[in-house]
């Protein structure tokens, strides 16, 4: 007999009115936010449920709503020492919102007096200012857009603000936001009472989060779903680790008590330090392997750790490059480093190199690049791991792998144009729009990354690991 879907008709569940609008239906979000609200629901302590935004035109809300909006979340591997295997389908979100196809109930979300707080994860191409954008428009293109509106409706409706919280992997990400938002309101002239409205009403928090969501678990999901017993097309799989680390009033600790249900957050006023530690040692190796160990063949993190020449090649990127740049006691750092590759080793979880790699030349400006130039300040030379994968970059964007590049249209646009120019190499390390500012200012970077590019071109990318690891 087949399975049956996952639908409301075999669960019961408890009706909890929403409180969180939450831009993106992603892996991440539906592990991470959603995950920790059904938690505070089971502890009685939230009561709450989500409206999920999708906040762009493809994605997986229909998913969502074939299954009534429930799916499982898988938790796999060690947490404090201890293994962990356990799964839960997620109860907390009431509604899916398509704004592309139905404006109106988007800014019908302004309407709900239990709204309280914002979450979103749109990716780091997410938060970006589109010129473009109108208030008329329906819907804007970018996400910070659509959400001016959406508080702009609220504001007319004379209604509460909200607890704004981004989840995207930016440094201030709040921040970031808000700034866009004050620049719509500009733009767009709003008047002075919105933007008073704003600032008082409302509080943009600036996150960081840790938890690796590998997601759809391909080649597990027939077998899970044989062993659950119902079939379910949205299986996010994830680690059991989290951090949620938040910047801003402490008083959010009462309206949202993520920690009275024992769950792993910090509300702190600088969350700098946890950002810096996690990006530059978690993101910064994951955005280093997988350009350089897909041209290799290999697949996923836990393959590039269990091959003695990635391993080194990763291990010393950390040790010698990323470790000596930021500035945290050693131990602390050096501790986070073994962590972050014991959950790399993750037997239970296979992230696939591919994954990280959607959107690679923003994760590289924001994971990488920090590094590199602390790195070339202080040393007076290149790091020649985070060069040479900004070198496998180069290639792949330029169309020389046996796969493509994914990337938002915009920089697949940049680089269309780039490789028709006489010297890609330098048109491309110049580009500003890609990387903020001139990389082949760095001296000698031009030159290693030619040098790079041949070898990766002639002998492949393990002899270029294996030339760097000696
Ligand atoms: N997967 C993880 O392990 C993990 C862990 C921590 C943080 N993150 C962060 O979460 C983000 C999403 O990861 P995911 O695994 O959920 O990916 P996903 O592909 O499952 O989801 C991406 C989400 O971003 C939205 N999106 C994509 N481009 C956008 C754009 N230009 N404007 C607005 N929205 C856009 C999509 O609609 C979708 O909701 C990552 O970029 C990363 O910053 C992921
Ligand atoms: O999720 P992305 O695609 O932005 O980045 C890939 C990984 O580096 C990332 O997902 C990490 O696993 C995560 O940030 C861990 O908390």
């Amino acid at each position: 007999m087949g399975l049956q879907q996952l639908n409301h008709s075999s669960r019961k569940l408890p009706q909890y009115p929403t409180k969180v609008i939450q831009f993106g239906e992603g892996g991440f979000l539906r592990a991470f936010v959603d995950w920790q609200i059904q938690q505070m629901n089971q502890k009685d302590l939230f009561q709450g449920g989500v409206a999920v935004v999708q906040p762009i035109g493809k994605g997986m809300t229909s998913m969502l709503d074939a299954q009534d909006d429930l799916y499982t979340v898988l938790l796999e591997g060690k947490l404090n020492g201890e293994k962990i295997q356990e799964h839960e389908v997620i109860e907390a979100i009431n509604e899916t919102v398509r704004p592309y196809e139905d404006y109106q109930a988007y800014l019908d979300l302004a309407k709900n007096d239990d709204a309280e707080f914002i979450f979103s994860n749109t990716t780091e191409a997410g938060i970006a200012f589109d010129e473009n954008d109108q208030l008329a428009d329906r819907p804007q293109n970018s996400y910070p857009g659509k959400l001016t509106a959406l508080l702009y409706e609220r504001f007319t409706l004379g209604k509460k603000g909200f607890q704004i919280i981004s989840c995207e992997l930016i440094n201030h990400n709040g921040d970031a936001l808000k700034k866009i938002v004050l620049q719509y309101a500009t733009l767009w002239n709003l008047g002075t009472d919105f933007v008073n409205w704003l600032n008082s009403e409302n509080n943009f928090y600036s996150t960081l989060v840790d938890r690796i969501v590998p997601g759809y678990p391909r080649d597990r999901a027939a077998e899970l779903e044989q062993e659950w017993g119902y079939r379910d097309n949205l299986i996010v799989k994830a680690e059991p680790f989290l951090i949620f680390v938040i910047e801003g009033d402490p008083k959010l600790e009462k309206l949202l008590p993520l920690r009275a249900a024992d769950l792993n957050v910090v509300v702190t006023d600088n969350m700098q330090p946890y950002r810096n530690r996690k990006v530059s040692l978690l993101n910064g190796p994951h955005t280093t392997m997988s350009p350089i160990a897909r041209l290799a063949g290999i697949e996923t993190v836990g393959q590039v750790m269990s091959d003695p020449d990635f391993y080194q090649f990763i291990n010393d990127e950390m040790y010698e490059e990323i470790i000596p740049t930021v500035a945290l006691p050693q131990d602390e750092l050096t501790e986070y480093a073994e962590g972050v590759k014991e959950r790399f080793e993750n037997p239970y979880v296979k992230h696939e190199l591919s994954s990280i790699a959607l959107n690679s030349i923003s994760k590289f400006r924001a994971r990488l690049l920090p590094t590199f130039k602390r790195y070339a300040a202080a040393r007076h030379q290149l790091p020649q791991r985070i060069t040479l994968a900004l070198a496998a970059y180069l290639k792949i964007y330029a169309g020389k792998a046996d796969f493509a590049p994914q990337d938002t249209p915009e920089v697949i646009a940049e680089f269309a144009q780039l490789i028709k120019t006489n010297d890609y190499i330098h048109a491309a390390l110049a580009d500003t729009t890609l990387w903020g500012e001139d990389l082949t200012q760095y001296r000698g970077l031009a030159e290693l990354v030619t040098q790079d590019i041949r070898v990766l071109d002639e002998l492949g990318a393990r002899a270029a690991v294996l030339q760097i690891n000696q």
